[in-house]
């Protein structure tokens, strides 16, 4: 019992000036931590955390229980390990340095600065321009990034990098247009990439009538940490995918809100009653967790 009381008891013969900087230590590497975990939160880095942590435990169990062979062989495979997490770790650890470079985007956000006022433009953009399509019946898969970057599936499309405007996202999908097969990718207020091919989900709860669009929608998000648009081209229908799961969305102006909360961290005011789909029909679409029928 001493022994584990020994390190706080310790506190009580340091100064004040040597507390404080104890303090000031703890939360710089919670907060350090923190932002590790947020940016890997959802991407594929989150297994390769979860892959490292189960190493590190099972290293330490054959040190522990005396299994030297494969203690030794483990032990090696730790020295060349740094250079093997750069690697696979690339694509974060530049976000993350980026994030270092803009010490605004560490802080509460007070008075919007330009990168905000150019967020909510985008916002603006595609509420208007998924809210048009809709109404055309117009087939639209507008993949959103957000933490892991999307090259490799912007790779396999053409490249745009042009800025988000309703007006281009609109003749896009337009159907004489070359490049309305596939995805568009959205990196901030640029578009990345369009006719892009998107990974398929064949999650069993995904309804039998979630075609191929849809399914597309979900299975990139299965693997990426992004936020996803679709327009039903036999429906009109706008929903979006997230985190493996479909909901379809009562109108833009709940794009509007989704868009906000998820690309902007701002909460939406409810939008107004006559905008929202009755309660039961939701209730009804969304039986057996969230799959909602697009
Ligand atoms: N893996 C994919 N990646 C990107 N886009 C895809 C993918 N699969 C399908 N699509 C897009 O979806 C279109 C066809 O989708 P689907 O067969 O579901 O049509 P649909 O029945 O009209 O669907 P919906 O009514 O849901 O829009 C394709 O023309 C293509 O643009």
């Amino acid at each position: 019992m001493e022994d584990l009381l020994r390190p706080f008891l310790s506190l009580r013969e340091l100064t004040t000036r040597e507390l404080m900087i104890h303090v000031v230590d703890i939360l710089l590497v919670t907060f350090l931590l923190y932002r590790l975990l947020m940016l890997v939160r959802g991407t594929r880095a989150w297994r390769i955390v979860l892959g490292i942590l189960g190493f590190l435990l099972v290293l330490y169990i054959a040190g522990r229980t005396g299994m030297s062979t494969l203690h030794y062989v483990l032990e090696k495979a730790t020295y060349v390990g740094p250079a093997i997490l750069a690697i696979l770790f690339l694509p974060e650890l530049r976000l993350a340095l980026e994030g270092f470079g803009r010490p605004a985007t560490l802080l509460p956000r007070v008075i919007p600065n330009q990168d905000e006022l150019a967020e909510a433009r985008t916002v603006e953009e595609l509420v208007a321009a998924v809210a048009e399509l809709a109404a055309g019946h117009i087939g639209t898969l507008i993949v959103l990034e957000k933490e892991s970057p999307l090259n490799d599936i912007a790779a396999n499309g053409v490249m745009l990098q042009a800025m988000v405007s309703a007006p281009l996202l609109g003749s896009i999908f337009y159907e004489g247009n070359p490049l309305h097969d596939g995805a568009v990718i959205i990196r901030g207020d640029m578009i990345l990439a369009a006719a892009c091919r998107l990974p398929l989900s064949d999650s069993a709860r995904l309804d039998q009538s979630v075609h191929m669009r849809h399914r597309a929608a979900v299975g990139v998000t299965e693997s990426y940490d992004c936020l996803v648009v679709v327009v039903s081209e036999e429906r009109g229908t706008i929903s979006v995918a997230s985190e493996g799961r479909l909901q379809r969305l009562g109108s833009a102006a709940e794009l509007r809100a989704v868009l906000n909360r998820e690309l902007r961290n701002m909460e939406d005011e409810p939008p107004p009653k006559k905008d929202r789909e009755p309660r039961h029909r939701h209730r009804r679409l969304r039986r057996n967790g969230v799959e909602v029928k697009p």
